[in-house]
This record gives structure tokens, C-alpha cells and sequence, in this order.
């Protein structure tokens, strides 16, 4: 897959009270061209700076920032604007102007690009459309409720033909239902449009719900980073873990039985591995905890299984390892 954003070494200081702070430190990423790319971490870990560098409000103080190969810095003049209409930003408070009817908040990128009104218009009425905000064209944003208003946010960013949406902390000032609605709005622009997001916010349920690759970070570097699917398969990884976190384990299992925490990241595939194992080794199973969720998404599954090995082992437990290996699945570690 091509990068749509490369990042080499790249830090971002500040200077407060003769103090440096290394709000990025020294940060190499890969954005891969139409992911869903979540960027996790709590306050102050330095996602809004990243995300200030890729829509040029700051610049690096060393490292580069390549859009697609090219260094992002050596942007000039026109360039720079044509990145700007195909890389736009969606905000955390939305960011309208609430003098500025739904209609004109939206056609206002390219009224400053001088757009004539015809075709201002036109890509306008497009964007309330693929927003699903018909309707509301005259309506001004004090009449909006919170969603209304970042789909209004959304169409603006879109109405230049953006290939790259930039999103700072979209669903922060929103309730849990309207921001699932909000995030499944950005899963079908990002298919219907063939669009990259990136989206910073320090919510885990909102990565967990739209993020196929997913970055942690934290004091200004990146901890970890990858695909979904990859940091689920990988026993060891924390972002993985955190993506799916372990379910409760109720009491301890019985004895004689053996407890198997089970990651069953492509629950399609894998989910056949209970019907397998009771065919192939006769052996009793007790699904303690656990379920289906939602991740990248594609299903996936962690459960917390007993499997009655009284007088069998080991020859059991190695015909399960055997039968979980086949099946690529994974078996998780408590953080
Ligand atoms: N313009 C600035 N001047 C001085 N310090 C800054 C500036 N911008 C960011 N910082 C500092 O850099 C660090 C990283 O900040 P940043 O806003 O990028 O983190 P964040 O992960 O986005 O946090 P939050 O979720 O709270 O916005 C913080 O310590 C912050 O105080």
C-alpha cells in the first residue's frame, strides 16, 4: 500500500519561560493512502501538534514530512493551497460561522479560492447531500444540534474535493450515539469517496469503532503503531491488547479444567474453531466471558474459555495448541 504521509524523524519544540518542551519527539510514521488512521493518546502526548504540522499551522523544527513522496515543506505559494483544498480539517468545536447560513459556512472554501458562485453552489448542494443535511441549507448554526453541526463541518472540509480528511477530536463535544452516527458517516465518505482519514482523538472507543491502523502515542513519541488485524494477531502488543481488552474472568476455573484466553481476530473464519475442537478432541468447553466486538471494521472476538482437561493432559492441550495454531488464533495476555 502506498503512504499517503511519511514521517521521518520528525520533532516539534517549543520554548515556554526559557523552558524547551518536546511536544514531538523525534516521530517516524507511515500513513497508508486510504487507511482509517487513528492516533490515540492521552492529554498532552502531542497528537494536536502532529496534526498542526500536516495541515502546515506549524512547521517541524528538524525531521521531514513527505505527502505522497514529496517533502511537505518545500510546498510553495499555489502549491500550497492546492494541498490545503485536498487535505482539509475537520474540528473538535466545529469551527462555523455563525453569521453564515449551512449553505454559505460550506461553500466558504472556495469563495476564498474564487470559485464562481455557480459552481460554489453546485459542489455546495453536492456536499449537504453526501452529508445528508438537505433540508437545513438556510438554517444557521445556533439551529443546529451538535451532529448537524460537524456534518456541516464535514461538508465544508469535502466541498474542494479534499482527498484527505484531517480530523481533530471530531466526536469530543458529541454524545456516544451521535458520534457513532458521526463516525459512520466518515466509514462511508472514506469508501464512497476513496478518501484517507486521519483522526486524533484520546478516546478509545472511537478508534476501536472506525480505526483500521492505529497509532499510540505518548510524551511526544510513538509508542506503538500498525494495522488492526496485525496488533490483534500479536500477542505481545499493548496497543493490540488495548484494542481488545480482556473480559472479566469470574471465578477461577474449576479443578483440573484449564482457563484460554482466546483472540480471535477474524471471528468469520475463526469462530469454527469451538464446533472443531469438541468434534476432534471430545473435550467439554465453558465460554466464561467474553464477546463479539466491533474493530477496524471487520468482527472480532475475546473470549475466556475452560476446557476440561481432567486426566488428558498434555495430550489434549497439545491437540488444542495444534488446532488454535491452525486456525491463527491468538492467545492473549492480561495487561
Ligand atoms: N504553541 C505551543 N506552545 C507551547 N507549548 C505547546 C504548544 N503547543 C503544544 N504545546 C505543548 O506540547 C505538548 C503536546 O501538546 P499537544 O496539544 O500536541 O498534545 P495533545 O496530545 O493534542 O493533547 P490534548 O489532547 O490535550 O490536546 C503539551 O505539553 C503542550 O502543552
Amino acid at each position: 500500500m502506498s503512504s499517503e504521509f511519511r514521517l521521518e524523524h520528525v520533532s516539534k519544540t517549543f520554548s515556554r519561560s526559557g523552558e524547551v518542551l518536546h511536544a514531538l519527539d523525534d516521530v517516524s510514521l507511515t500513513i497508508p493512502s486510504g487507511s482509517f488512521f487513528g492516533i490515540v493518546g492521552t492529554s498532552g502526548a502531542g497528537k494536536s501538534t502532529l496534526l498542526r504540522l500536516l495541515n502546515l499551522l506549524e512547521r517541524p523544527t528538524s525531521g521531514t514530512i513527505r505527502f505522497r513522496d514529496r517533502p511537505l515543506h518545500d510546498f510553495k505559494g499555489p502549491e500550497v493551497r492546492h494541498y490545503l483544498s485536498k487535505v482539509a480539517t475537520i474540528f473538535q468545536h466545529f469551527n462555523l460561522f455563525h453569521g453564515k447560513t449551512v449553505l454559505e459556512n460550506i461553500a466558504l472554501p472556495l469563495a476564498v479560492r474564487g470559485v464562481s458562485k455557480q459552481v460554489r453552489l453546485k459542489k455546495a448542494h453536492e456536499a449537504i447531500e453526501r452529508v445528508g443535511l438537505q433540508g437545513k441549507e438556510n438554517a444557521y448554526p445556533s439551529q443546529l444540534s451538535g451532529g448537524q453541526k460537524q456534518r456541516v463541518g464535514i461538508a465544508r472540509a469535502l466541498v474542494a474535493d479534499a482527498e484527505v480528511l484531517l480530523c481533530d477530536e471530531p466526536t469530543s463535544a458529541l454524545d456516544s450515539e451521535t458520534t457513532t452516527v458521526i463516525l459512520d458517516l466518515l466509514l462511508k465518505l472514506k469508501d464512497q469517496l476513496d478518501l484517507t482519514i486521519v483522526l486524533i482523538t484520546h478516546a478509545w472507543p472511537v478508534v476501536r469503532y472506525a480505526a483500521d491502523s492505529v497509532t499510540l502515542m505518548q510524551g511526544g513519541r510513538v509508542v506503538e503503531t500498525g494495522g488492526v488485524r496485525d496488533l490483534l494477531h500479536d500477542a505481545d502488543s499493548y496497543l493490540g491488547r488495548q484494542l481488545l481488552p480482556a473480559p472479566d474472568f469470574g471465578s477461577s476455573p474449576e479443578n483440573g479444567w484449564v482457563r484460554y484466553d482466546l483472540i480471535l481476530a477474524d471471528v468469520r473464519a475463526q469462530s469454527t474453531f469451538f464446533s472443531e475442537a469438541a468434534r476432534r478432541l471430545d473435550v467439554t468447553a465453558s465460554v466464561v466471558s467474553g464477546g463479539v466486538e466491533r474493530l477496524g471494521g471487520a468482527d472480532a472476538a475475546r473470549f475466556k474459555v475452560d476446557f476440561d482437561l481432567r486426566g488428558r493432559e498434555p495430550a489434549v492441550r497439545e491437540a488444542l495448541s495444534t488446532i488454535l495454531r491452525e486456525k491463527s488464533i491468538v492467545l492473549g495476555k492480561a495487561l
